[in-house]
């Protein structure tokens, strides 16, 4: 990543771990929600070089992730890897409450819809009793933003972006490859205190117009993910709508 891509993953990477140092101040643990793609990536890759890291405690953080693909254990393309070698190899995570999503060959076999189920009961488990959605609290949850305005692996016009029961789902002929995906759902995103969708490039100045226009979240899924207390958006000037 480079130039304004940069900098956007350093200033989000500056405020993540504000974000987490906040968070434990306040509650002694913080949760984080990570994404895929190279946005969220890049963020992890700023945290990890950023010397203000030391500043979290990072056994006490909870991590998760808004979206998989749906691939083997270890494979590069995986958002677990990529997040491993981005930041989570490198800080003192405590392994336990490192939570990925199944692999493709794991317990679940190719059943990217058990995978999913047993993902939405890990997070049924760990959700405070008397919660509206039966998800953990989430302080912050990072999302990147597609072309077409997908977020997480919810894309336009699908089964997956209308879902309301479901906290998260195993997504199937996916646009963007790999074409399978489990994805947390907008109910669950919009559990979270505070959503943050990055991204950079104009190719992603149009649904990123789109979404702060108020479209319908099943044309552009972005548009649905907001947070309980916070929606922020973290743009280059490329990405940004013009004034
Ligand atoms: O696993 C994934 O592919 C994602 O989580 C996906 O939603 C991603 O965040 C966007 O497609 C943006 O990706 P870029 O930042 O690479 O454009």
């Amino acid at each position: 990543m480079h130039g304004d891509g940069e900098v956007l993953a350093a200033a989000a990477a500056a405020r993540l771990i504000t974000r987490i140092v906040d968070a434990q101040a306040a509650r002694g643990s913080a949760s984080v929600v990570l994404t895929g793609g190279r946005t969220g990536i890049g963020v992890l890759e700023q945290v990890r070089h950023s010397p203000a890291r030391d500043a979290v405690d990072w056994a006490n953080v909870d991590v998760y992730w808004g979206d998989e693909r749906f691939l083997p254990d270890g494979d590069p393309e995986r958002n677990e890897t990529q997040a491993r070698a981005a930041l989570l190899d490198h800080v003192a995570v405590d392994p336990e409450r490192v939570h990925p999503m199944a692999p493709s060959d794991g317990k679940f076999g190719a059943d990217a819809d058990a995978a999913a189920a047993h993902y939405a009961e890990l997070l049924a488990t760990l959700a405070e009793p008397a919660v509206e959605f039966p998800v953990p609290r989430f302080d912050v949850l990072l999302l990147g933003v597609g072309e077409e305005g997908h977020t997480a692996s919810l894309f336009p016009d699908t089964p997956y972006v209308r879902e309301r029961e479901r906290a998260v789902v195993g997504v199937h002929d996916c646009p963007k490859p790999p074409p399978t995906r489990i994805s947390l759902t907008l109910p669950a995103i919009r559990s979270a205190a505070e959503v943050w969708l990055m991204t950079t490039g104009a190719a992603k100045a149009e649904p990123v117009a789109a979404a702060l226009g108020g479209a319908d979240p099943v044309d552009i899924p972005a548009a649905g993910a907001v947070g309980l207390e916070r929606t922020l958006w973290l743009l280059d000037p490329a990405a940004a709508p013009r004034g």
